[in-house]
């Protein structure tokens, strides 16, 4: 597919408060793994670079919370507004920001093509993203959609069944959905309050005062919007499954540990995401910066060096200087071989000692050190 050509942002409606989930804190707060559900949505625009801002509306008491998130998490881009007591009315003042000077915010560049999502489905990938801004482009709107699970059915006044749907020929609607600005602006100043009260889709107003038949693109599974709390825990699964599906072997240049580095690689790569590369972690390296930034939170360093410490401490402090935001514990297994003719460790007692110190040092970082020695005996031949 073709990279964006247009000026893209997107609003995130995250002004609701939640109630077919109950309790006291609205879903969009609460915490995954220790993060807001929101700031998992916002990452997921954030990791987008051709998506230069980005609109988290919220309701007025919930204005200090989003801006402390976006202040913990390290978010870039995002600019955090008022929402309206209905869905619609959120979107709305979102989509106010770049096109009428608000005197508490600043006048954003309007974009050409805006998306909109909600900020309660966090699993929103680039390559949707990507399909639907491209075909709003093309159709001036354009929506993700899913197969229907259930039959849709209508009732009578007297409570029985009066038709029902032929789910073949219908589709649910998803997120992410994406307007050429100017469409969708016009749609919600022309909507009546009936419609900002009562709707809950944004591609029927395209329709409707824009006369813009939306495209429909196919989304994937995880698209879903968490709505009831078996939900949390559906999303809670899936970003620790993702989290343990990425692995980074680094060993360093000699050919004997390169060498169990590419085995291990060659074994694993059909299970988990592998990365294997050999690097002195002196140098600055890029690939490993990459890998850094591609969020992968597992590293398996091999060695045979007899200072291991100072090469774990050595990738710690690059992964520190990187600034990815430690959002969920790194996992560091630092594997020592002792290559030798004889059954003696050539890691001695001081330098495990030291390793362990480090490792409870660094726990407070959310940074887990794991230490494994291997002993491999060389076999000569006569
Ligand atoms: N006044 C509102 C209502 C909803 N939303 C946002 O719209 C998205 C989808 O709405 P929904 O799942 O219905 O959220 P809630 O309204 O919070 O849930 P409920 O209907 O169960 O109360 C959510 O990110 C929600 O925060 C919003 O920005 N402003
Ligand atoms: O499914 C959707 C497509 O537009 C919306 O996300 C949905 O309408 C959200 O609102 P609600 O759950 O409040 O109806």
């Amino acid at each position: 597919m073709e990279p964006v050509s247009a000026a893209v942002s997107a609003v995130l409606p995250a002004g609701g408060s939640g109630e077919r989930l109950g309790g006291a804190t609205p879903k969009q707060f609460c915490g995954l793994q220790g993060r807001p559900l929101v700031s998992y949505a916002v990452r997921a625009m954030e990791r987008v670079s051709w998506i230069s801002d980005i609109i988290v509306v919220v309701s007025p008491e919930n204005i200090e919370t989003m801006k402390s998130i976006v202040e913990k998490y390290g978010h870039k881009r995002v600019t955090v507004v008022k929402g309206g007591i209905t869905r619609h009315r959120s979107i709305f003042n979102g989509l106010k920001v770049f096109a009428e000077n608000q005197s508490s915010n600043r006048l954003l560049q309007k974009p050409e093509v805006v998306i909109i999502h909600d900020a309660v489905r966090p699993f929103v990938e680039e390559d949707i993203l990507l399909k639907v801004v491209t075909a709003a482009k093309e159709h001036g709107a354009a929506g993700a959609i899913r197969p229907l699970v259930s039959t849709v059915i209508a009732s009578g006044e007297d409570g029985c069944l009066d038709h029902s749907l032929e789910r073949a020929r219908y589709r649910a609607s998803e997120m992410p959905q994406a307007f050429l600005f100017d469409v969708i602006y016009e749609a919600y100043q022309q909507c009546t309050d009936h419609d900002l009260d009562y709707g809950t889709e944004c591609l029927h107003l395209a329709l409707k005062y824009c006369k813009t038949n939306a495209k429909l693109v196919e989304g994937t599974a995880d698209l879903w919007k968490v709505t009831y709390k078996r939900d949390l825990y559906a999303a809670e699964s899936i970003i620790k499954d993702n989290l343990s599906q990425q692995i980074c072997i680094i060993t360093d240049l000699k050919e004997a540990v390169a060498q169990v580095g590419f085995l291990l690689h060659e074994s694993l790569k059909s299970q988990v995401k592998v990365e294997a590369i050999s690097i002195s972690l002196r140098k600055n390296d890029s690939h490993l910066q990459n890998i850094f930034s591609g969020e992968c939170y597992n590293f398996l360093c091999i060695n045979d060096k007899e200072y291991a410490t100072e090469e774990i401490q050595q990738l710690v402090d690059m992964l520190e200087k990187s600034n990815i935001p430690l959002l969920y514990p790194v996992i560091l297994i630092l594997v020592h071989l002792s290559i030798s003719e004889n059954i003696s460790f050539s890691i001695g007692l001081e330098e495990l000692t030291k390793i362990k110190k480090f490792a409870r040092e660094v726990k407070k970082k959310n940074i887990l050190v794991y230490g494994l020695l291997i002993q491999c005996k060389v076999f000569l031949l006569p």
